[in-house]
């Protein structure tokens, strides 16, 4: 699996406020650099932490790009993938309409009778859960790649990166930094979980562009 995480972080490494609501932090050209990596992608995957804060669509915005997928023998837009353990996403999020295949990925923890309403809500469901009742990222990304999914953007938040970069399975990290402070200890940054206190993941910077009135650092592992 081809892991590009895509994320938007205040000048300080925040993802959002305090108050976990989405912050507008990208300007136009961002959001539609997010839509051109949508639409190279297979999948788009969040945490439920973001389904749960922003009830994001994840499809792709702009007509043309659809188009050119058709074309190619895509589906019009990628997959939704959600990390969920316990099946906490709600039954009416936006992701579960019919306009792409939505996976949650969950863990032995998730309750019956919730998976059986996100079933009837269109939601596939992939059981991969590792010893702490979370999902096992690495036989989650098997399970998907079972489903020809080779190429995953990942759009956050902070807990799901922490483990991505803790599992060593990110290949691609763009981050657009906006202009603007956000601060608070309890707003989410961009790596949050537990944190690293040595064995720090060290990444090769590829490229720095100005993009509205921030800046896009690109990086690799
Ligand atoms: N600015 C941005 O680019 C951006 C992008 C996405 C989210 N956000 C913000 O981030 C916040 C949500 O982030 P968050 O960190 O609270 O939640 P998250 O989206 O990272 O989801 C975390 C949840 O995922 C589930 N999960 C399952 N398996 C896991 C695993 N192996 N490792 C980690 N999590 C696992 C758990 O239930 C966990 O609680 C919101 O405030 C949202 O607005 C911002
Ligand atoms: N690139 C980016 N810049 C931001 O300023 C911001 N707040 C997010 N946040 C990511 C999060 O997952 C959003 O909820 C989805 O980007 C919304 O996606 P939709 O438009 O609903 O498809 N992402």
């Amino acid at each position: 699996m081809y892991v590009h995480v895509n994320a938007a972080v205040s000048v300080d490494g925040k993802l959002s406020s305090r108050r976990r609501e989405q912050v507008r932090i990208s300007g136009a050209d961002d959001f539609d650099r997010v839509d051109r990596i949508r639409a190279a992608a297979d999948a788009v995957l969040v945490g439920v932490g973001t389904v749960l804060a922003d009830d994001p669509h994840l499809t792709i915005d702009e007509a043309d790009r659809r188009v050119q997928r058709l074309r190619n023998a895509r589906s019009e837009n990628p997959a939704r993938v959600v990390a969920d353990s316990r099946a906490r996403t709600p039954p009416d999020a936006r992701i579960l309409d019919d306009e792409a295949t939505t996976y949650l990925l969950v863990s032995d923890e998730a309750d019956d009778e919730r998976l059986d309403a996100l079933r009837d809500a269109g939601a596939e469901i992939l059981v991969a859960g590792d010893a702490d009742g979370r999902v096992d990222l690495t036989a989650a990304f098997g399970a998907l790649e079972a489903e020809g999914i080779e190429r995953v953007m990942v759009e956050g938040g902070g807990e799901l990166l922490f483990s991505l970069f803790d599992e060593r399975l990110v290949d691609e990290l763009t981050l657009y930094v906006g202009s603007l402070v956000i601060g608070g200890r309890e707003a989410p940054t961009l790596a949050d979980g537990e944190g690293f206190v040595d064995d720090f993941p060290r990444l090769a910077l590829t490229d720095v562009t100005r993009v509205d009135d921030g800046v896009l650092l690109s990086y690799e592992p």
